[in-house]
């Protein structure tokens, strides 16, 4: 894997003629994890799609990229939607990268990515046989698979049950150790227990939250984890008043 880049974004960007955010300025860490939050709506999915080239509806004005690399070729981006290919098994759609790059498939890494997700037992069934938090895991296994320097993660691990979700967080903090990592999440908890940057983005700006010092992953009662994650929901709180 190629050294993982700083990434950075500013400016503006509109779906036709509707704002989406404007003025914004972002700087991800390199080789790093950087969490994002805000209220629905602000424009974190289009940053994350933006980065990985794949935001064709947006209008964007301003400057992004990634500091000494080019973005081809070097994100993996796992969306909200898991995108699974309903048609696909979950092995297969482990593999859907090497395929669709005509590459030849890796069939041990992937069965050994799925243990790693805890799913084994079900690489041979299709999505519509799997629950919404396999199938997030399958997601997660690609996204896993694809050994890119800058990956994208938009709420990877909503769909989870509080103990795999735990799991999941330590394996993705493990096996993308030394990358460049965007995660949004609505979670402040998962925020406090993975960043080491902490970005609170709203319509108008963005907002460091200092992260705890400790490696991460942090243990969810790490004092340190519950003051950052109480300061990021008093502030949620504030951004968004009922
Ligand atoms: N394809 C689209 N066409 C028009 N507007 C869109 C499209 N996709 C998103 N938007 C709008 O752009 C804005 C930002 O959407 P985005 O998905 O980036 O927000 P978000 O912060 O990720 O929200 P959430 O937390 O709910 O996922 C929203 O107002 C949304 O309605």
């Amino acid at each position: 894997m190629s050294e993982a880049p700083a990434l950075y974004l500013s400016g503006s960007a509109s779906f036709e003629d509707t704002p989406v955010f404007s003025g914004l300025d972002l700087k991800v860490a390199a080789g790093r994890w950087t969490c994002l939050l805000g209220s629905s709506g602000v424009g974190k999915s289009t940053i994350l799609k933006l980065f990985a080239g794949l935001a064709d509806q947006v209008d964007f004005k301003g400057q992004l990229g990634a500091e000494g690399m080019s973005l081809d070729g070097s994100v993996a981006l796992m969306a909200q939607d898991d995108l699974l290919m309903p048609w696909l098994t979950a092995l297969e759609n482990v593999l859907l990268g090497a395929r669709l790059r005509g590459d030849k498939p890796d069939t041990m890494r992937a069965l050994g990515v799925l243990e790693r997700v805890g799913l084994s037992e079900k690489a041979g069934q299709k999505p519509a046989e799997l629950s919404g938090g396999q199938r997030q895991r399958v997601a997660l296994a690609r996204t896993l698979m694809e050994d890119r320097p800058i990956v994208l993660l938009d709420e990877p691990f909503s769909a989870l049950d509080a103990k795999t979700r735990a799991q999941m967080q330590d394996l993705a903090c493990e096996l993308l150790a030394g990358r460049t990592v965007l995660l949004v999440t609505h979670d402040p908890a998962e925020a406090a227990r993975l960043g080491h940057q902490i970005i609170l983005m709203t319509e108008e700006s963005t907002q460091a939250i200092t992260p705890p010092q400790s490696d991460a992953p942090r243990a969810a009662t790490d004092p340190d984890v519950l003051r950052a994650q109480g300061d990021m929901l008093a502030l949620l709180c504030a951004e968004t008043p009922d």
